[in-house]
Parts: structure tokens; C-alpha cells; sequence
């Protein structure tokens, strides 16, 4: 196994290029052959009989990501046809694989080998759109890190492309609540690269959706304050992130708060007007302005992420869970407002004609969260702008009002100790618990006992579903498959051209798809009600009695639609301990 070292660890670089003298695979067929025999090593062949495994499986995931890409316009790095891609051994190149130099020589410029066989890898603990993450020991320090594998194997260049620019992004950001990708291993022979990064035992999705996990208002702004600042870092250096949700922002067991996944990050100068993808930012957190099919925006995106985390928290549950672009934009509509004539003008956005309701929406925020701490009201109502350049900068959010006002945020150390909890970690439960009441459910059915829905868990936070624009177009384009199919269980669900009624304002008194009127109890705060706790049973919650009973809950169609997620979920359940 090949292998490169973060610059840190110079001290084993030597060791590593004697090895890639007596290696030199050609090719990643003939790697493979020679793997086996080359390689005594029981922690690599640990790592390899996983990799083995997750191979053949790992497919779709490429597949997706190369979806995604087709959508992404801006890229920072130029990639060469898939035949120069050759992994041949470029010893005069630091020790790098002169593949990843052609591709990537600016995001590992002045880095330098690690030996692969120094990790060892324990366990597969993320599945991401274009790789998978590991937990593993750095056999050297004898730290637990997190390994982030990226494969190449059928030299697709979108994998290379999303790797180079994360690796760029990540290499320009230094701040404690942003994650720090600390080296790489290059595999040569299995044509994969790691990227290290310190492991981190939760994501806020997954600590938000535990059972009995209640956060308190200084807690709530201590997870703020910490995603503002780094926020606030990322804008400084010119990045966005552009995905920023619970599961991207990781949390360790000292209760620090990291920024992660830069997968779809992009260096920005405002200055330059370059047009970016209007193709970011999960669903759920997606701002009006890409809905509405903006090239040209910036640090906005992330703050309107950052302001529907705020109230997430504070409510316990995510606030706009759309499942279609179209729904989305409604939902934002109803609850901020619809744009103004000014801004319809000034912004001029593509998909105006298609979007601008027929009669204005009326602002409601804060009738909608009368609940939470009054403090908290301005900010949220700045965050959630439909005018970009009306929303906070991180910098101002930190100054508010929210922030300056008692009670203030807890200290991180103070925060309680909660077993692991990640949003893969929540959903995969919740897929057990779904498959093991459906095994019951078949044997009462058998027995004449058939439980009563009533049992069902009440509601509280729900994972975002894997909304990147591309898997939400897939989930809209099986719908309308399934549409088709009066014996599919999914005709439930509506096309999306009938999905909720933007153009025609829907009444507060809920005839429309969802009520976020005034007396909405489902926006009651949650901080106020209950201490947390920090023995806390994680199990996730539906997203809102009401929602379940029409077939709509988000969840559900991701879970039952998805095939991607379905390999996760097998894959997940064949490597669970
Ligand atoms: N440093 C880390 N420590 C612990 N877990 C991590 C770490 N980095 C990532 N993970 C886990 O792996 C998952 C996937 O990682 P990540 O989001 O970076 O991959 P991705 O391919 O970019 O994913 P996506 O398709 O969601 O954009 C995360 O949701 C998280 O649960």
C-alpha cells in the first residue's frame, strides 16, 4: 500500500519511498494482483478486507457524486483525460503518485509521505456522497482519528475534482471550530486517498435527534457562537461552505464544535463576480436566492443555513423540512415572507417567472417562534433575510443581542457527556426499529395483534434527508415514476408541479400542504421545558404526528425511495459489530 505523510510526520518519509521503490504497480489491476502477496502487514490487511469489501458496493456513491458534479460549474482544478491517470510512481514528486500530482499538485503542494500502515482502521462510521470515513488509531501518536477515503479506481475524474478542491479549501482554514484535515495516505493499491482528520465523536443532527437531549439556551448559543466563528473564519479566507447543516458540523467530547465536509466549499472572491452552482446546500437549509437559481451570491448561503439551525434548536426540530425545491420555497415564503417587488427587480433572479406568487406572503417570524427567547428574535429574523445582503455577517451575529444578553453561552467543557451520537448513527436505528416493527407487525398480523399506530414515538428533530440537489431531483423523478404506478404505495405522494401552492398564497389556517401559523403549537421552543441530559437514549423522532399520517414525512420518502441510502443502511448493517 502506497502511502503519504502529513507535515507533520516528516520522520517516516524515507521509510516510505524505500517502500514505493520495491512497489511501483503500474497499474491498478496489476496492484490489485500483487496486493495479496506484497502485503504482510495485519494492520493493512485489515484495512484492504474492508476497502475489499466496500468496493464492489461503493459504486453507487460515485455514481451519485458524478451527478452531483454535472451540476457544479465551478471547480478550482482542471483535470487530465482519465488515460493519463496511469499510477505510475513519480519518485522525483515528494513521493507522490504522479496521478494525484497531475491532478492535484496544488492541494498537496509541500506535503510530504505517510506510511498507510501506521493507521489502524477500527470501524466505517460515515458514508458520504463520494467516500467513505473510518474511525482508526494513529499508530504513531495513538490517537483516534477519522479517515475520509476517496477512491479513484475507475478514474472518474468528478471524485478527483471534489478531493482536490476540498483538500484546497481545507488547506487555507485554521481555526478551532473549523475541522483540520491533518495529513494524507495515498493508496496506491487500491487507488484511494485518505485524507486524516481528527476524529470527532458527534454531529449536532444526531445529538438534536436523542431522545431526552433538550438543549438549554446557553447551550444552544455556545453550538451558535462556535458555528458562527467558524463561520466567520471560513468568510474571512473566502470560502463557503456551502452545505452547512447538523450533520456537517461535528462535535468532540470536550463539547467543541467543528465545521466539517468541505465537499462542496468554494473559494470566492465578491470581488470578482465569477458565477458559481446554484446547486449547493442540503434542501432543508437551502436559501430563496439558489432556489431561485442565483449564480451570483456569497457569504448569504451560509448565514441562511446558520439562521435555520438557530431555530432548529431552539424548537427542537428542523423548520422548513421541504421534500421538493418547489415545496421549499413555499415553506420559506409562508414563514419569511415572499420577496419584494424591490428585490424581485434589483436581483434579478432566473426563476422568477416561475416562482413569484400571484399576491405577496406575509412575514410571520415572530408570531411563529413567540416561544423563544426574545433575544434570540432579531437574529433569527436577520439570519432568515430573503435579501441576502439583509442577513447578519457572522461577525455582526456574534456582536447581537442573543449573544450579549443573559443567560450567556455555557462554557463547551461544560457541556454534558453524551454518548456518541452521529445522524448516520440516528438513522440506521431508526431502520432497525422500522424493520424489526415490521417483522412484529407481520407476526401480530398473523396472531390478530396488530399494535395501534398510536404507539408511535411523538415527534422532535428529523435528519435532513441526503438533499443535494441532485438526490432531490432523483427523489422527484421517482415520483413521478411511481405516479405512474397505481399498485406503488408512494402514489400517496404528489407529483412535483402539484406539491404545494406557490404562486397562490395558502391561508394561515392550514388548507395549505403546512400550517406555520401563529397558533402552530409545532413551534413551541423546547429549551425551556426540560433540562439536558446528558444519559441520554438516542432514537429518532417523526416529524410531526399530523405530517405522518398524510404520508409526508420527508423521512420517509428518503428512506423508502432512496436506493443510495438503502446501500448505506445494508451496508451499514453488514458491518455492524
Ligand atoms: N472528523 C470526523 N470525525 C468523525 N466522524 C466524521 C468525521 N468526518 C466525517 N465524519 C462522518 O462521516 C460522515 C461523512 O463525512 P463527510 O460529510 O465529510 O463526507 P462527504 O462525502 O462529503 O458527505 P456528503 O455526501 O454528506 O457531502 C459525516 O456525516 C460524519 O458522520
Amino acid at each position: 500500500m502506497g502511502c503519504v505523510l502529513g507535515k507533520q510526520s516528516q520522520s517516516s518519509s524515507s521509510d516510505c519511498r524505500r517502500r514505493r521503490n520495491s512497489e511501483a504497480p503500474p497499474n491498478p489491476s496489476r496492484a490489485r494482483l500483487r496486493r495479496s502477496s506484497d502485503e504482510s502487514s495485519s494492520v493493512v490487511s485489515v484495512i484492504d478486507a474492508v476497502d475489499g469489501a466496500m468496493d464492489v458496493k461503493g459504486m453507487g456513491g460515485r455514481r451519485q457524486q458524478q451527478r452531483k458534479a454535472r451540476h457544479t460549474s465551478d471547480f478550482l482544478v482542471s483535470v487530465p483525460a482519465p488515460e493519463t491517470w496511469r499510477m505510475t510512481l513519480d519518485l522525483k514528486q515528494k513521493g507522490w503518485p504522479s496521478w494525484l500530482m497531475a491532478v492535484a499538485g496544488e492541494a498537496i503542494r509541500d506535503w510530504t509521505p505517510r506510511l498507510a500502515n501506521t493507521f489502524q482502521k477500527l470501524d466505517r462510521i460515515g458514508q458520504g456522497t463520494y467516500s467513505n470515513v473510518y474511525k482508526a488509531r494513529d499508530l504513531l501518536t495513538g490517537k483516534t482519528v477519522a479517515l475520509k477515503k476517496v477512491r479513484f479506481d475507475n478514474l472518474e475524474p468528478e471524485s478527483l475534482k471534489f478531493m482536490a478542491r476540498e483538500i484546497l479549501v481545507l488547506r487555507k482554514l485554521d481555526h478551532p471550530n473549523v475541522i483540520k484535515l491533518e495529513g494524507l495516505v495515498t493508496s496506491r493499491m487500491s487507488s484511494s486517498l485518505y485524507l486524516v482528520f481528527e476524529y470527532m465523536e458527534h454531529d449536532l443532527a444526531g445529538l438534536a435527534a436523542c431522545q431526552g437531549i433538550k438543549f438549554t439556551e446557553p447551550q444552544v448559543k455556545c453550538y451558535m457562537k462556535q458555528l458562527l466563528s467558524g463561520l466567520e473564519h471560513c468568510h474571512k479566507q473566502g470560502v463557503l461552505h456551502r452545505d452547512i447543516k447538523g450533520s456537517n458540523l461535528l462535535i468532540d467530547s470536550e463539547g467543541i464544535l467543528k465545521i466539517a465536509d468541505f465537499g462542496l466549499a468554494t473559494s470566492y472572491d465578491p470581488e470578482q463576480k465569477k458565477p458559481l452552482t446554484s446547486r449547493v446546500v442540503t434542501l432543508w437549509y437551502r436559501p430563496p436566492e439558489l432556489l431561485l437559481g442565483a449564480t451570483h451570491y456569497g457569504i448569504g448561503v451560509d448565514l441562511w443555513s446558520a439562521g435555520c439551525i438557530l431555530a432548529e434548536l431552539l424548537s427542537g426540530k428542523p423548520i422548513m423540512p421541504g421534500r421538493t425545491e418547489v415545496e421549499q420555497l413555499h415553506k420559506i415564503f409562508k414563514l419569511c415572507g415572499s420577496p419584494s417587488e424591490e428585490y424581485w427587480k434589483k436581483s434579478k433572479l432566473p426563476n422568477e417567472t416561475l416562482f413569484k406568487p400571484q399576491q405577496p406572503y406575509k412575514r410571520c417570524i415572530a408570531e411563529t417562534f413567540k416561544y423563544f427567547p426574545s433575544s434570540s428574535l432579531p437574529l433569527i429574523e436577520s439570519l432568515l433575510s430573503i435579501d441576502p445582503e439583509e442577513r447578519n455577517t457572522a461577525t455582526a451575529a456574534l456582536n447581537s443581542e442573543f449573544f450579549i444578553t443573559e443567560p450567556y453561552a455555557c462554557n463547551p467543557s461544560s457541556l454534558p457527556k453524551y454518548p456518541p451520537s452521529k445522524e448516520i448513527d440516528v438513522k440506521l436505528r431508526d431502520e432497525e426499529a422500522r424493520r424489526q416493527r415490521n417483522i412484529a407487525g407481520k407476526v401480530n398480523t398473523v396472531y390478530g395483534t396488530r399494535r395501534s399506530k398510536g404507539h408511535e414515538r411523538p415527534t422532535r428533530a428529523v435528519p435532513a434527508p441526503e438533499a443535494n440537489a441532485e438526490i432531490q431531483a432523483n427523489l422527484d423523478k421517482w415520483r413521478v415514476l411511481t405516479q405512474r404506478n397505481a399498485k406503488c404505495k408512494s402514489e400517496k405522494f404528489p407529483p412535483p408541479h402539484q406539491d404545494g401552492a406557490v404562486g397562490h398564497p395558502v391561508d394561515a389556517s392550514n388548507k395549505g400542504p403546512v400550517s406555520f401559523g401563529a397558533s402552530d403549537s409545532s413551534f413551541n421552543s423546547s429549551i425551556f421545558n426540560s433540562k439536558s441530559s446528558g444519559s441520554s437514549k438516542c432514537s429518532r423522532q417523526a416529524g410531526g404526528p399530523s405530517r405522518r399520517k398524510t404520508n409526508r414525512d420527508p423521512r420517509s420518502a428518503v428512506t423508502k425511495v432512496h436506493p443510495r441510502l438503502q446501500t448505506i443502511l445494508n451496508r451499514r448493517h453488514s458491518f455492524s459489530p
